[in-house]
């Protein structure tokens, strides 16, 4: 499939234009069996068509006779592969690596620095920088001598069917290899993790006994560490690399001494929960050699930046590969981070903070706060593709809006930092799994999360800086997927639109002319819009219900006021008839 193709920075793929690339991607027989395929476009190849739909196919809800269609492909397929390995009975393992081996048919690494400029310019690869390494094409061409890549991994690109590299892997990847230090901004879901996985793996080749990890991998969130660990884990298969993920759960397991630490080799974390640690000295990070920042903008943004400059200071080592990865760098973090990186290489696919371009991006005008809600039920009304991510601007915003949400009968949760760890896990997991259509949530989820099949994102409450717009839209539209986005916006949220405006009209969108007359936000604007804009309740009861409600409440707490007045009343008189009795019980004695 090569859907992902579609991931070019922000290029659309022109297969008439490139189709001598796509020759030297695909080989010339299936180029010209694709063209006669094209030509008889009437019959659809099932193989092609099960492809197709298993690419797209979030839920694996494709009809049965599809996946027959796939099963029949693999049986042959195995039935291939027997044959030609038949009479070798060595261990399974080695088989796969063989056979992943036995596919390197070609390479095409470049001959010429020309070739290679030609190449970045095709797939809108920017590099800034001193001597920088040429990209390569192919996965295979990673396996080849030029760069030797470890079979295991190779052989574990191969089992997760990435037919080729994004654009941000082609040129990341052969600059870390060489070990120098880079800087890449490329768009959302555009295969980040995989660009610095890679060559880290590729570096530190097995497990190394005595010393403590080699790497270190620190991402804002904790959801997004568990999801690093999960693709490390799946690109790792065999290498028998040991990873840790540091959680305020396995600090407090006890088998989990510095000493047990040792024996990992790749640490990912959050930063608070790092520079913890350090104090405690429960981690030795002098051993670290590749240091990862995903998310770096936000990494080195204030909240972060004195926690990210501690783990810096404690990863002691003489050399160190630093790498920092994000959708977003403004010009103040990249100056920032040039002052802790050595000779570093800048990579920026497509434009740069710019959003993919396989969203469709819409901003909707609903007039007042009310508006929101009435438009967010139509909108359930006309029919949702789920799953539907919604993000809001606080969790207080959110707990409101899923009350209005689920009691309109909608398959919704919500997901926020006040709720549990094991909630957010579980919820999380189920909207991966589609048991969740609806998710509303804060911006802890605007960032790196990987859900594939998100259709729609709903900024119900306007982002509060052009980053968080592009983070959060960023959550559909993945892997070459086409994705639709809406941002709701109220009269007050006008002044605040002009960036979000200039990155749609970056992404190609249609914006109206007076948008983009809209003034550039000054300093003290783009403040206040970061601090978030004081909004009214989601609470979509009307005025009169609302008033008959109160009126109620009033009463009940008036009842209660008379109740409590008279009790204390009717104790008081006992009370003095008591002292009374008493009294006069003394005289009388
Ligand atoms: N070469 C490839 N071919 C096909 N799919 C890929 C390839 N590389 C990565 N992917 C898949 O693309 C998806 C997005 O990748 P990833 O999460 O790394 O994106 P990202 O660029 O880090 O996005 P974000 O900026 O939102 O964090 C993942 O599901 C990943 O498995």
């Amino acid at each position: 499939m090569d859907l992902f193709h579609l991931l070019g920075g922000g290029a659309r793929f022109d297969k008439n234009r490139f189709k001598g690339d796509i020759t030297l991607f695909e080989g010339e027989k299936e180029a010209n069996q694709k063209q006669s395929q094209k030509k008889n476009a009437a019959v659809v190849d099932p193989n092609v068509r099960s492809q197709l739909l298993d690419e797209i196919d979030f839920f694996k809800n494709t009809h049965t006779v599809v996946n027959q269609n796939k099963k029949n492909k693999e049986e042959k397929d195995n039935q291939d592969n027997q044959d030609t390995e038949s009479d070798s009975d060595s261990d399974e393992e080695e088989i796969e690596t063989k056979k992943s081996k036995k596919n390197i048919t070609k390479t095409t690494i470049f001959n010429t620095v020309e070739e290679a400029k030609a190449f970045r310019k095709q797939h809108k690869i920017k590099v800034y920088g001193t001597d920088v390494p040429n990209p390569f094409r192919t996965f295979e061409d990673l396996a080849s001598p030029a760069y030797n890549l470890n079979p295991m991994l190779y052989k574990n690109l191969m089992t997760v069917k990435y037919k080729t590299p994004t654009p941000v892997q082609m040129q990341s990847i052969p600059i870390m290899l060489k070990g120098r230090d880079v800087m890449s901004c490329a768009p959302t879901g555009s295969g980040k993790t995989m660009a610095f996985l890679l060559p880290i793996l590729q570096d530190l080749e097995k497990p190394e006994k005595k010393t403590s990890y080699r790497a270190l991998i620190i991402a804002p969130t904790r959801e997004l560490v568990q999801q690093i660990a999960r693709e490390v884990k799946h690109l790792s298969e065999g290498t028998k690399l040991r990873v840790n993920v540091l959680t305020k759960a396995t600090a407090a397991d006890k088998f989990q001494t510095p000493e047990s630490r040792q024996k990992f080799d790749i640490l990912i974390t959050t930063p608070l929960r790092l520079v913890y640690a350090i104090k405690e000295k429960e981690v030795d990070l002098s051993a670290v050699r590749h240091l990862v920042l995903d998310e770096a903008d936000k990494l080195l943004d204030q909240g972060f930046l004195e926690q990210t400059d501690e783990i810096f200071a404690a990863c002691s080592g003489s050399k160190i590969q630093k790498s920092l990865f994000s959708a977003t760098f403004s010009s103040h973090v990249e100056e920032l981070a040039k002052t802790v990186m050595h000779d570093p290489i800048r990579i920026v696919i497509g434009s740069k903070n710019a959003a993919t371009d396989t969203i469709k991006q819409e901003l909707l005008f609903t007039g007042t706060e009310a508006g929101k809600m009435i438009a967010l039920r139509q909108l359930v009304q006309k029919g949702i593709k789920p799953p539907v991510l919604i993000f809001v601007q606080s969790i207080e915003r959110a707990k409101e809006l899923f009350h209005e949400l689920v009691f309109d009968g909608i398959n919704v949760e919500v997901i926020h930092s006040d709720r549990t760890k094991a909630q957010r896990d579980n919820i999380i997991d189920q909207f991966r799994v589609g048991k969740i259509w609806v998710l509303i949530a804060t911006e802890l989820m605007a960032r790196g999360l990987d859900f594939k099949g998100v259709n729609l994102v709903i900024n119900y409450d306007f982002p509060q800086t052009v980053a968080s717009y592009i983070h959060r839209i960023g959550r559909t539209g993945r892997a070459g997927r086409q994705g639709e986005a809406v941002t709701y916006y109220t009269q007050e949220d006008l002044q605040y639109m002009k960036g979000v405006v200039n990155v749609m009209k970056e992404s190609g969108c249609n914006v109206p002319e007076w948008m983009l007359n809209i003034k550039n936000l000054n300093h003290n604007q783009k403040q206040k819009m970061r601090q978030g804009i004081a909004r009214d309740h989601i609470d979509s009861t009307s005025k009169f219900d609302r008033f008959s409600q109160k009126k109620k409440q009033d009463m009940i707490e008036a009842s209660k006021k008379r109740k409590r007045v008279a009790a204390e009343k009717e104790k008081k008189e006992k009370k003095e008839k008591k002292a009374k009795k008493d009294e006069g019980d003394k005289k009388e004695a």
